[in-house]
């Protein structure tokens, strides 16, 4: 295989249930050592892409290929042993161990299970590794729950919403661990609800509405595609704004509020960091949530984001 080649291709894809389109032609091609993220409102078709690709379910109409295979073909099973799956709300059985847990699944993956105590070791659990899961907190769960998916070293790695119940320094650690894996040349395709600080460790994120693709590329490739500006906040005494900026400028509680096109961003911060009586000045660009925001009220008419974002929030 070589480093060019598209781990996952899925091409004018279509899923349907009894009269439910969950995917609407959907186009998709994921290379090599890429971090993909997969975002989405409740009933978008996160879940149904994520099936689709582990050959758990078969397209209604169009290709999916994996490795340059079709998952859904009994002959595909070498290629079975080359993914991770995460799934959402892990649970093991609470009586074994962690390490019993793990070397379970290493029997059902056809894995050695001499691998098992290094992947312990690897998520954090070599201390806890001899304990019962009953014993575990939700952090250690998941952590389990990667350690699993890492299972037989896959090459293209599955995992949907895998921080949720991850406090902040755990959260940390587990992208720490997407990186490194991503290093070693792994394909991830994360799905989540949890947007905030997710895009520092994506290459590219992938925005579904309804089963429709919304929005597709880099942060600053969805910047640009969004139009959206950058947002300086400035605080200081008697501040008075050259004429061109002056007529973008509205007061909100953080100061004077600028809306500025992304690509006079340079030139605003320029001319207004010399800005007579100014003592702080705030830039923020549009982050990965205005931008899925954006695009999901530009989809559905404004107003529906919020009750989006309410639904995923529940
Ligand atoms: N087995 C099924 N039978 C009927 N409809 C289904 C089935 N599986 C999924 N759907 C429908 O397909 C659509 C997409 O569902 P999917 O589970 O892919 O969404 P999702 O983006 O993963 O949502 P969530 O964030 O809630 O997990 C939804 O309308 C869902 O109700």
């Amino acid at each position: 295989m070589n480093d060019t080649m598209n781990i996952v291709e899925l091409e004018q894809v279509e899923k349907r249930y009894q009269g439910v389109t969950a995917l609407n032609k959907l186009n998709l091609e994921i290379r090599q050592g890429e971090v993909l993220g997969l975002f989405g409102h409740n009933g978008a078709g996160k879940t149904t892409t994520i099936k689709l690709i582990l050959g758990l379910i078969g397209a209604s109409s169009g290709q999916v290929k994996v490795f340059g295979e079709d998952p859904t073909q009994s002959e595909a099973r070498n290629l079975r042993r080359k993914l991770g799956f995460l799934q959402e709300n892990v649970s093991f059985y609470d009586q074994l161990t962690g390490l019993e847990v793990l070397q379970y699944f290493a029997r059902l993956k056809g894995v050695s299970k001499k691998s098992c105590l290094s992947l312990l070791e690897q998520v954090g659990l070599s201390q806890a590794g001899k304990r019962r899961v009953k014993t575990y907190s939700k952090g250690m769960r998941q952590r389990l729950g990667l350690a699993q998916a890492l299972l037989g070293e896959p090459k293209l790695l599955l995992l949907d919403e895998p921080t949720v119940g991850l406090d902040p320094i755990a959260t940390q650690d587990f992208y720490r661990r997407i990186e490194i894996l991503k290093q070693q040349g792994c394909t991830v395709i994360l799905c989540s609800h949890v947007l905030p600080g997710v895009e520092k460790y994506i290459d590219r994120a992938l925005i579904l509405g309804q089963g429709n693709l919304l929005a597709e590329g880099s942060i600053n490739d969805l910047r640009h595609q969004a139009s959206l500006p950058a947002t300086f906040h400035l605080q200081g005494r008697d501040l008075t704004l050259p004429d061109h900026w002056a007529d973008k400028a509205s007061q909100d509680e953080r100061g004077v509020r600028l809306d500025i096109e992304l690509k006079d961003k340079m030139l605003a911060m320029q001319q207004l960091v010399g800005l007579q009586g100014l003592e702080n000045m705030d830039i923020h660009l549009p982050s990965l949530e205005d931008l899925y925001t954006h695009f999901i009220e530009s989809h559905n008419g404004a107003g529906s984001a919020m009750n989006v974002t309410q639904e995923a929030a529940q």
